[in-house]
């Protein structure tokens, strides 16, 4: 038994080849992925060797079909002054960093941050900033174990069910909870660098993220200036996908519910977030900056990366920086740490990840059939098929 065995197809949204000679967990032989330390992200190894073993022609190219053309070959705005060292603050305010993730759930944004934190610590530009995620299903869980002490109440119908898109508002509500709270602590300077950890699927949602941003940044009273960075964390492989759901089941949600009902729930959560979900592109970019600037009256930073599978297809031509001429050092370090924290992610800890997938769908081959059977039956080839078609019905194929 093992992973998502039936063959896929290598032009759609979600792939699987683990069982293929071409498999991503072929590219282990004969290295030490666990060895790829964090040092790493301290420096710049532009000509890494391990980059270059590492490399799989396939995996390497392979973009997804929602990934336009157009994003793959926009140029990269770079009005970055080097000589402007000194300036560390943007309209007499001290700069602040807002990190808005974007992702379908089970892509890896919570471990992703928390490797986005490490590489901060132990960057000597940037181990003075104090980080901080701010998890929207945590305070979710916060909110609501308040007031029903209970992880999460499965839903009998769906107007009971929050991840259902005809009860946007009540997820709202939570998301916008999370934002504020991120802005109150960035305000009483409690943090440094705000991780917004939601999936922010839709454009709507993120409109109104940046709307709040400029708020933010506009307000007189307000002594800090929000620099924000779009990180986007995207998931195509199947395997990858499922191991992430097997140790979904086990987070707080699940921690009074059997296996597989964890597994059921997750797996209708997932076809709902696939339903709605927008990536996050160029265009947006490019009207999200422009809105910053009319509000904000500024030619303001923008910053928008990519973590594609693991780092192991190169998210190069997606990512785009936007420097101003008045951009200060403070900023360019930070966003040089974490520009090397993604270029280097398969390295630092994308493979070492790889391994551990491998090693998860081995050791339930030998050892527990039924929990890999549990698995199975939800998280298939029909299941990803399913999503699959809503994404594509979503106009993102
Ligand atoms: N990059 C990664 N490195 C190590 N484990 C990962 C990674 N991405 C996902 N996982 C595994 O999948 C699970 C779900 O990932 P998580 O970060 O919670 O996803 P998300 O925040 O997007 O919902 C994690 O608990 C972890 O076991
Ligand atoms: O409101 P959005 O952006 O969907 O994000 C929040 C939701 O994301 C989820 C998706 O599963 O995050 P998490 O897995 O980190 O707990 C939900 O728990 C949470 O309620």
């Amino acid at each position: 038994m093992c992973g998502s065995s039936d063959s896929d197809s290598h032009d759609g949204y979600l792939t699987s080849d683990y069982n293929s000679s071409n498999s991503l967990f072929s590219l282990n032989n004969g290295y030490s992925y666990s060895s790829a330390s964090l040092d790493r992200a301290t420096f710049d190894c532009q000509d890494s060797d391990l980059l270059g073993n590492h490399k799989h022609p396939m995996l390497s190219t392979e973009v997804p079909r929602f990934i336009s053309n157009d994003a793959l070959h926009s140029p990269i705005t770079l009005n970055y002054k080097r000589d402007n060292d000194d300036v560390t603050y943007t309209n007499a305010k001290v700069n602040k960093f807002m990190i808005v993730l974007i992702g379908l759930p089970a892509t890896g944004k919570s471990t992703i941050s928390s490797h986005l934190i490490q590489c901060l610590k132990n960057n000597p530009l940037t181990n003075s900033l104090r980080c901080k995620v701010f998890n929207a299903g945590k305070i979710r869980r916060q909110i609501s174990c308040a007031t029903i002490s209970k992880p999460l109440l499965l839903a009998n119908t769906s107007s009971e069910d929050l991840f259902n898109p005809k009860n946007t508002d009540k997820k709202e509500a939570y998301a916008r909870i999370t934002l504020q709270k991120l802005f109150h602590e960035i305000n009483n300077d409690d943090c440094d660098v705000g991780i917004f950890d939601a999936t922010n699927s839709t454009i709507e949602r993120r409109r109104f993220i940046f709307e709040e941003v400029c708020s933010f940044n506009t307000d007189e009273l307000s002594t800090f200036n929000l620099v924000p960075i779009v990180l986007q964390i995207s998931c195509f492989n199947r395997d990858f996908i499922k191991y992430n759901i097997h140790n979904k089941s086990f987070n707080e949600d699940y921690l009074d519910k059997p296996y597989e009902l964890a597994i059921k729930d997750f797996a209708k959560r997932l076809k709902h977030y696939y339903s709605q979900f927008t990536p996050f592109s160029m265009d947006e970019f490019n009207q999200i900056h422009q809105y910053i600037n009319q509000h904000e009256e500024i030619d303001a930073s923008l910053f928008f990366f990519n973590v594609i599978n693991v780092g192991i297809v190169e998210p190069h031509s997606l990512n785009h920086s936007h420097y101003p001429s008045t951009c200060g050092r403070q900023i360019r370090d930070t966003i040089m740490v974490v520009e090397n924290f993604i270029n280097h992610y398969s390295q630092m800890f994308g493979f070492e990840y790889i391994e551990s997938v491998k090693l998860f769908f081995e050791k339930f081959e030998d050892n527990h059939e039924e929990t890999l059977a549990a698995l199975d039956s939800v998280v298939n080839d029909e299941f990803f098929n399913d999503l699959q078609e809503l994404i594509e019905n979503n106009g993102f194929s």
